[in-house]
């Protein structure tokens, strides 16, 4: 096993070695246990503030976990598990520990917290959302307190003051978002005192395959300035009135779309325009508004709540609150939809999830299912994978996907596995892939007299009400992937044991196995009985991409149905592809941000430089000359040279600011345009690499240039001068969002997916 483990290359070999070597020494940290629960509980605290620097390395880590043991059976009334203990060792070892649904990795992600805080580091623990931040928080900060550390949660309700108390804590729980905006926030303040997060030093991720992978790519954005985008009415409505194949046309891969000559005619007549002339901007629009009429459709993209457009996220099947799409296509929608155009402005800054995350020192986290993502998280974060078998065997049934011809068989095949084992009163959760979906099947089965709770993802709280309550005696539950996730399922009872446990309805295979055995993992926890089935059929998404699948269109039953191994066997194959294109535009994404990333930590640099007073003044100073300096100063009068400092110091800021802006412009243009120097034979990341680079030589000279330049005519008093008056101007007001990476990507997703194609 080794040595093909090794051939193979198969992460995580070294560490299950490793963790073999742990679980021998279990009975240690049981006998450990027993001196311990003789303690009084202050003198656990202070046993838990004395171990890390008692003792050194495995002895450290296994009295560590015998102490954290004892605090969670105190104040939560939860003992550990010895798969938790394995558990807790893979984080403070750094890995990202692999344990199946409802094994308690919220409690292992919590004493691992600890145990970081006890050797002086500071901790964040990244959860999806801030419903599961607070909930966690709440329910793990007696055992914290007990282990002698302070603890913190952020949500986005908070105000500066409360999240500057919260980052102040040894560890904090938050969304990553919410970390992620005061990250960004952080990057443009002007006053220590407004300083949100100090270093970022150890992360430790929950779900940990769907943020570092599923939304590594996600760029987390922070905007200013208040210039709306208004999305043309007129245009709007033209081109609702036009028809596919006629008036416009969809690429075969549904990705694009453009005018037919026809189109083209209508809108040159009807808006009096030359589109392919001096009208180009009109040309954009129109493109735009076709692209959210053809290619963006309600319900499956975004939904439309309280007169505003959300977006879906296709990874997770669920409300996107802070997304946008890129571009006027957010206007363009909320024109197609009539609603409002919403305010927009100028990135300030912007950074991928896997930015944030690669800015801490020490990485590592939990999930159910990262054995799928190995090589990626190598590849990308370094990370291995530490997997640890469930403390109760899993007794849940995987049946073989049953195969259908039609989109039409399988729903029907669906409704009639439904109702047949609703009879029994057998608790089932069906999984859809996309709101439409779940509405679909909600309608039939209601037509059938099976009224099911419908979960779309738009309110986490009141979802995980829901899912709680999934395992009872004849509750069936209609969810989109992740619906109220981390959320346990737990079962009804003992009848709703002896009618088998939880069934779970896969209405479709997901583009990825892991999502496949997230929804999968919901049955079946603790050693609960269970069983999951997948229903696919030949025109679900993921199928129509292989078109050997295609020939087995024919040997469908009267029900539709596909009774062959060779066609059940393209379905994974058809996954394989997906997963493969998927960590392809990864690779590519990355390579694209990497050097984003390197020059933003440069400006950052200079940014500290000027703050510490360090960096700038005495160029300036020296662009001035010394005569203009001499009358600024005898201009101010008295404490004139320091006042003058402090003025070129701000007036640094800002321009290292705004011209960090420019760049991220530039930068974003010259990756969308980047493609097609394809065409011209050159190859695209060394065509972006190169003139970025050229580009950014000149950044600080500039800044510098523009400092001199702004205060060379400035009109200063004993005041000194008010920088906003010379057109230094910070924005107003800032907010926070997230580009998509949903339906057609990202805007560096779309690119890099042209520049492949
Ligand atoms: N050592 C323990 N003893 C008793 N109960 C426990 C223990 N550990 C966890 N639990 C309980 O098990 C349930 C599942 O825990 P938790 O929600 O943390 O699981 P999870 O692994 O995060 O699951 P998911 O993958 O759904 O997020 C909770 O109700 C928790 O209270």
């Amino acid at each position: 096993m080794g040595f093909f483990a090794k051939l193979l290359n198969r992460p995580g070999t070294e560490v299950t070695r490793r963790m073999d070597r742990h679980r021998a020494q279990l009975p240690v940290i049981e006998k450990l246990g027993e001196e311990i629960a003789g303690l009084g509980d202050e003198e656990l605290t202070a046993a838990a503030g004395e171990v890390f620097t008692g003792y050194d390395g495995r002895e450290a880590i296994y009295r560590f976990a015998a102490l954290a043991r004892e605090a969670g059976e105190r104040t939560l009334g939860e003992r550990a598990y010895d798969t938790q203990v394995l558990g807790l060792i893979g984080l403070l070892e750094g890995h990202v520990v692999e344990m199946a649904t409802g094994e308690g990795k919220t409690l292992i992600g919590a004493m691992a917290a600890a145990g970081y805080a006890l050797q002086g580091r500071t901790v964040h623990v990244l959860s999806v959302n801030d419903y599961l931040a607070d909930r966690d928080h709440d329910w793990m900060r007696p055992l914290l307190q007990l282990l002698g550390v302070e603890s913190g949660s952020v949500t986005s309700a908070l105000d500066r003051e409360a999240r500057q108390a919260a980052y102040a804590k040894e560890i904090v729980y938050g969304a990553v978002t919410e970390i992620g905006f005061d990250v960004l926030r952080d990057r443009f303040i002007t006053e220590d005192e407004e300083q949100r997060i100090g270093a970022r030093d150890v992360v430790i991720v929950d779900e940990a395959d769907s943020i570092l992978i599923d939304e590594a790519r996600v760029p987390l954005v922070l905007a200013g300035s208040t210039e709306v985008e208004e999305a043309d009415a007129a245009i709007a409505a033209l081109v609702e009135s036009m028809h596919e194949g006629e008036h416009y046309e969809v690429s075969e891969d549904r990705r694009a779309v453009s005018l037919t000559p026809a189109g083209t005619d209508l809108v040159e007549s009807r808006l009096e325009v030359e589109l392919y002339g001096e009208d180009a901007q009109t040309l954009a629009a129109v493109n735009l508004a076709l692209y959210a009429k053809a290619l963006v459709t309600k319900d499956v993209d975004y939904l439309v709540v309280d007169g505003e457009v959300k977006l879906i996220s296709e990874s997770r099947g669920r409300v996107a609150n802070l997304q946008r799409w890129p571009d006027g296509l957010q206007a363009a929608v909320e024109a197609k939809e009539r609603l409002a155009t919403s305010v927009s402005g100028e990135i300030l800054d912007q950074i991928t999830v896997e930015e944030l995350i690669m800015g801490y020192s020490t990485i590592c986290g939990m999930t159910g299912t990262a054995v799928a993502v190995g090589d990626d998280l190598r590849e990308f974060y370094e990370l291995e994978i530490a997997r640890i078998e469930p403390h109760l065997p899993v007794q849940r049934v995987d049946e073989p996907d049953r195969l259908y011809t039609l989109q039409s068989s399988k729903e029907k095949a669906i409704i009639e596995e439904v109702v047949e084992q609703h009879r029994s009163g057998r608790p089932i959760l069906i999984g859809t892939r996309s709101v439409a979906e779940s509405e679909s099947l909600a309608e039939k089965l209601a037509a059938r007299g099976i009224e099911p709770q419908v979960l779309n993802a738009k309110d986490d709280s009141r979802e995980a009400e829901i899912i709680a309550r999934a395992g009872q005696r004849g509750a069936v539950t209609v969810s989109t992937q992740m619906a109220g996730r981390g959320t346990d399922i737990r079962l009804g009872g003992e009848d709703v044991v002896e009618a088998g446990g939880l069934l779970v309805i896969g209405a479709g295979r997901y583009p990825s196995s892991r999502l496949d055995d997230q929804l999968r993992g919901r049955a079946g926890r603790q050693g609960d009985p269970g069983t999951s089935v997948f229903f696919t059929s030949l025109e679900d998404d993921l199928m129509t991409r292989v078109p050997e699948a295609q020939r087995f269109v024919t040997e469908g039953d009267e029900h539709g149905r596909i009774d062959n191994r060779r066609a059940a066997a393209l379905v994974e194959h058809a996954q394989r592809i997906a997963e493969g294109e998927n960590t392809a535009v990864h690779r590519d994404t990355w390579r694209f941000t990497q050097l984003m990333a390197k020059q933003r930590e440069l400006v950052l640099q200079r940014r500290a430089g000027i703050r510490a007073g360090e960096d700038g003044i005495t160029e300036v100073r020296e662009g001035l000359g010394a005569d203009r300096v001499k009358e600024i100063e005898e201009t101010i009068g008295e404490d004139g040279a320091n006042v003058l400092d402090e003025t070129i110091r701000q007036t640094l800021l800002f321009q290292l600011d705004s011209r960090w802006v420019e760049h991220l412009a530039f930068l974003n243009d010259l990756r969308e345009g980047i493609h097609l120097r394809t065409l011209a034979r050159e190859r695209p990341h060394e065509a972006f690499n190169t003139e970025s680079i050229a580009a950014f030589n000149s950044f600080w000279p500039d800044v510098l240039d523009a400092s001199v330049e702004a205060l060379r005519e400035a009109e200063f008093t004993s005041e000194g001068v008010d920088l906003p008056t010379l057109g230094m101007k910070r924005p107003s007001s800032t907010w926070t969002y997230l580009t998509t990476e949903s339906a057609f990507g990202s805007d560096i997703e779309t690119i890099v997916k042209k520049i492949r194609g």
